[in-house]
């Protein structure tokens, strides 16, 4: 979980290489209508994220009565959009990528080919509820590097 551009792919995808589990990236998701949106700096509201968010509990879902982990990448912005992904099964563990947002925001212009826009960062930081003393996740500094951040999720994972 994290603000947009805060390296929820990056991490994500190399969790679930380190694991060998199956990875969602949950902006494949989206529908169109949301990705328009972003694209044109309007964010979005809580109606345009609950079915996106019904959406990724149920791929998780599905795998998890199979017995399969598995790893997403998805903002996971508010308290409330949590609940959803944790609605179960399977019993859910939060990342937040945490940091500083002038280097978010220096991360995301340099991000070539995306249809997020830096200027939606602002609102994605007032949107961000961080999690609660009762939930299950850990916070990480995005400052490090990719490979230190996975090798601390993994850690953490295998520890909790
Ligand atoms: N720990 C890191 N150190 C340096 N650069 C990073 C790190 N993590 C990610 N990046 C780079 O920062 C940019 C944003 O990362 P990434 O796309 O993974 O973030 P994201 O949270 O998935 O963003 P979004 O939600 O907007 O898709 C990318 O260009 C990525 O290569
Ligand atoms: O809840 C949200 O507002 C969205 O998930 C965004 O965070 C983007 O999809 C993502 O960050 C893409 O850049």
């Amino acid at each position: 979980m994290g603000v947009s551009g805060s390296g929820k792919s990056t991490v994500a995808e190399g969790i679930s290489t380190a694991m060998g589990l199956p990875f969602a990236e949950a902006d494949r998701f989206h529908p169109e209508a949301n990705i328009a949106k972003m694209s044109a700096g309007i964010p979005l509201t809580d109606a345009d994220r609950w079915p996106w968010l019904s959406d990724l509990a149920a791929w998780m879902a599905t795998q998890a009565r199979e017995g399969q982990s598995t790893v997403m990448a998805c903002s996971a912005l508010r308290r409330a959009y949590r609940d959803v992904l944790r609605s179960g099964p399977p019993e859910v563990q939060f990342v937040h990528l945490d940091g500083p947002v002038e280097l978010i925001a220096a991360r995301m212009s340099a991000r070539p080919d995306h249809f997020m826009p830096a200027s939606l960062l602002a609102s994605q930081v007032r949107t961000l509820e961080p999690l609660g003393a009762d939930e299950d996740g850990v916070v990480l500094d995005l400052r490090h590097d990719p490979q230190t951040l996975v090798e601390q999720a993994v850690e953490w994972l295998a520890h909790r």
